[in-house]
């Protein structure tokens, strides 16, 4: 069945929305730079619109409820939602959010680590804990933390985007367990959702901590989480599963190891956000503290 349309709902007409260029690729869709321009002189706005990729029913009803998840969502490090766009003939629908013109955290880093010192990593860490404390107060899993799923809205400022996969909490339960794992970024999920699909809070705690591995890693191709973890299992791993033998190299403890220039104090934030045990792990209220504190501390 269909979740209820949302009645206030922003409409942008179809014929409006000038196409300019491609933004990427996300869960079930392409995102596409556009600018919706009524008066027809190129002075209307510039917005990023997310295309449904498949007309599949179930990735129709998944759209939905991301369009509703993100529609009730106002916060300063969450991307803003603007409408939604329906292309009658093809009965799909558009997704129409406001564009934020240095693109994901990964090119942004790779491209300018020359001049990135620690005190700005540390402030889009602390933002990106302000977002996810404001999500988590509405019960919200993100469930795909990453720093691919960082935008950079200003050189002070990043969002979190994509909520493809996020999930509301039910209120009798303090985690969401997934039936059909579909295409799984298991080399940023904790253990628990690795085997047993148990997502919660603390579970994207975890995938923080890496998100905090890849900032201070300048999301350098060579050591990104999934190339330093598939090193340590080995390539030719026949057989099993990589996520057996992930789940086992995590039980064994072995974590992520500290990116070259790192500050200790950071790395002992992420080894905090990999505790095995999830209630050990801190809340995001508890690590945007410590990293406010950081950045207190940083003469640069
Ligand atoms: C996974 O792919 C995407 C692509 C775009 C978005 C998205 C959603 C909501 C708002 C939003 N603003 C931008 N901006 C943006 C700007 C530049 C670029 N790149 C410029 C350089 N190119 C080589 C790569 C794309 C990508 C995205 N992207 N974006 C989300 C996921």
């Amino acid at each position: 069945s269909y979740s209820h349309p949302q009645h206030d709902q922003t409409l942008f007409e179809e014929r409006y929305l000038r196409y300019i260029s491609p933004l990427g690729k996300g869960n079930f869709g392409s995102v596409e730079l556009c600018r919706y321009d009524p008066l027809g002189d190129n002075t209307g706005e510039l917005v990023a619109v997310k295309k449904l990729q498949s007309n599949k029913q179930s990735n129709l009803e998944d759209f939905q409820k991301e369009v509703n998840t993100l529609h009730v969502l106002h916060c300063d490090y969450i991307v803003k939602y603007k409408g939604v766009c329906y292309s009658m003939g093809r009965l799909s629908m558009s997704l129409v959010m406001e564009y934020l013109p240095y693109g994901s955290l990964i090119g942004y880093l790779e491209k300018n680590k020359q001049n990135i010192n620690t005190r700005r990593m540390l402030l889009f860490a602390s933002q990106i804990c302000k977002g996810m404390e404001y999500l988590q107060s509405l019960r919200y899993v993100h469930r795909d933390l990453a720093a691919r799923n960082i935008l950079v809205a200003s050189e002070t400022l990043v969002k979190i985007a994509d909520f493809g996969l996020t999930k509301v909490i039910p209120h009798n339960k303090d985690y969401y367990r997934v039936t059909q794992p579909g295409e799984s970024p298991i080399f940023w999920y904790a253990p628990e959702s690795i085997t047993e699909s148990r997502f919660s809070q603390k579970s994207d705690v975890w995938s923080f901590g890496v998100v905090l591995h890849e900032i201070f890693s300048y999301c350098d191709i060579r050591f990104n989480p999934k190339r330093l973890y598939m090193q340590e299992i080995g390539h030719n791993v026949l057989g099993t599963s990589i996520s057996v033998h992930l789940a086992n190299l995590l039980k064994g403890n072995w974590r992520l190891p500290s990116p070259s220039n790192c500050p200790p104090k950071v790395y002992l934030l992420m080894k905090q956000c990999w505790a095995h045990d999830f209630d050990e792990r801190p809340y995001f209220s508890n690590l945007g503290n410590q990293i406010e504190t950081m950045i207190q501390d940083e003469r640069e």
